[in-house]
């Protein structure tokens, strides 16, 4: 059933406020979507119905919110492709504590001043961040894919960059600036030619695209609930059942054991092993309607879409001669994300004075520090897109745009200006 944008559009409340009397234009959707109503009422069913601590409790309860909270386990292994269901689906708070929970249970343990981790120079820091840490504390020497001029990775370097002493690749899927979507399966193949553990940062990927963590064979894979029109508060890991087995737990305590005397503790099984004390139960459930509200429309339509919308603001922004834009340029395919910056307009007033005009997007580095640096500028405007934003949304941004070159065409001709600068 293909669903109109209206339909969809009512599904968010959200999309009804107004900024300062002016109507929302949410287009910040890479840093976190919005939520349907059928998924936070979830949270309300859960707490009117059957909130209980779950796995332990010999009541009815305790038993409807276990087998609720492991089958979103379940759901979420489903929709990414991971035929081991739940004992391949680890849930986390968010991309960042999946990201360290493989970098500190299987980087920490297992590498040293001989080994290398590849990644790239467009990773978001909860990737970069951290293997560099892991870098650090073992000793292991870190490597980053260089990004070429139209925002694509440079496969010539990654293959001089992989090889034998690479013992881990991690790269991100989609980037979350420049809406590159990268190789991952080439990058896997080439990695798993020499044994390295391959580690996908999915954030921006799952939420956009159809994504099968077992045909490009990543061994893990990071994302989040609030990037997919989940809660806050819930992230995925998936990971091979065999790693899983062999990784150090993170955290430890209840939930996470079968066994403890007072000499030794014996390990649940994945994904329990690594979901240490009481968990977001609300959140976990909420997460798998989610997914069901994604595959309700289908995510080849949810790609599409988002490419569609960036395609119509890329066009319009290379039409302007004052502005610059990060990342493929239109025709190519990418992520509904597109990071710009305006000649003259610094990107915090751009994004205050959309603001202004109800518009919602974002301003700064993006957590991709190093990035920034690699394409030389301080930060970027970043609009990206979802399921419920229309031409419509981008006309307003385009407009708003305008108005922001108008203001700043009055300044400089100001005496202000002018009493400033001579
Ligand atoms: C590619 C990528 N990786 C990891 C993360 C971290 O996700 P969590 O915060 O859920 O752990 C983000 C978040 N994206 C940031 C958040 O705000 N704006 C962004 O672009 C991301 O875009």
């Amino acid at each position: 059933m293909v669903r109109d944008i209206q339909a969809i559009r009512d599904d968010f409340p959200i999309l009804d406020r107004e900024i300062d009397g002016t109507p929302l234009v949410y287009l910040d959707n890479a840093a976190t979507t919005q939520t349907p109503e059928s998924v936070y009422e979830v949270f309300e069913t859960y707490y009117r119905e059957y909130n209980s601590n779950i796995h332990r409790g010999i009541h009815t309860l305790s038993h409807e919110a276990s087998v609720a909270y492991e089958e979103a386990h379940d759901r979420l292994a489903e929709f990414v492709g991971a035929s081991g269901g739940r004992e391949e689906l680890v849930f986390t708070k968010n991309t960042t504590e999946s990201i360290n929970l493989v970098a500190y249970g299987l980087g920490l343990q297992n590498l040293g001043p001989d080994d290398t981790i590849v990644t790239t120079e467009m990773e978001h820091h909860a990737s970069l961040v951290t293997w560099q840490q892991i870098a650090e504390l073992t000793g292991a020497t870190i490597q980053f894919i260089r990004v070429n001029e139209d925002g694509h990775l440079d496969m010539e370097h990654a293959t001089e960059l992989i090889g034998p002493e690479t013992a881990v690749l991690s790269v991100t899927h989609v980037s979350n600036v420049l809406g590159t979507v990268n190789p991952v399966t080439e990058l896997a193949e080439l990695a798993h030619e020499h044994d390295a553990y391959v580690v996908v940062d999915g954030a921006q990927s799952v939420p956009t695209r159809p994504v099968d963590v077992e045909e490009m064979d990543a061994d893990f894979f990071a994302f989040s609930g609030h990037k997919m029109a989940g809660p806050t508060g819930i992230g995925c890991l998936y990971g091979k059942r065999h790693l899983l087995d062999e990784m150090d737990p993170f955290l430890y305590g209840g939930e996470m054991i079968t066994h403890v005397t007072l000499d030794r503790s014996v390990w649940n099984d994945p994904p329990w092993k690594f979901e240490a004390g009481t968990p977001p139960i609300a959140e976990g459930i909420a997460l798998a309607a989610a997914a069901d509200y994604l595959d309700d429309i289908g995510m080849d339509r949810v790609r599409e879409h988002e490419d569609r919308l960036a395609q119509y603001l890329l066009e319009r922004l290379e039409d302007r001669d004052d502005a610059t834009i990060y990342g493929p340029p239109s025709g190519e395919q990418r992520a509904g994300l597109v990071s710009f910056n305006v000649d003259g307009v610094h990107g915090h007033d751009m994004s205050s004075l959309l603001n202004d005009r109800g518009i919602a997007v974002r301003a700064g580095d993006h957590c991709t520090q190093p990035l920034h640096e690699t394409l030389d500028i301080p930060g970027s405007v970043r609009a990206s897109f979802y399921v419920y934003n229309t031409t419509d949304d981008i006309d307003a941004l385009l407009d708003a745009i305008d108005d922001a070159e108008e203001k700043r065409d009055a300044y400089l001709r100001s005496e202000r200006y002018h009493d400033a600068i001579y």
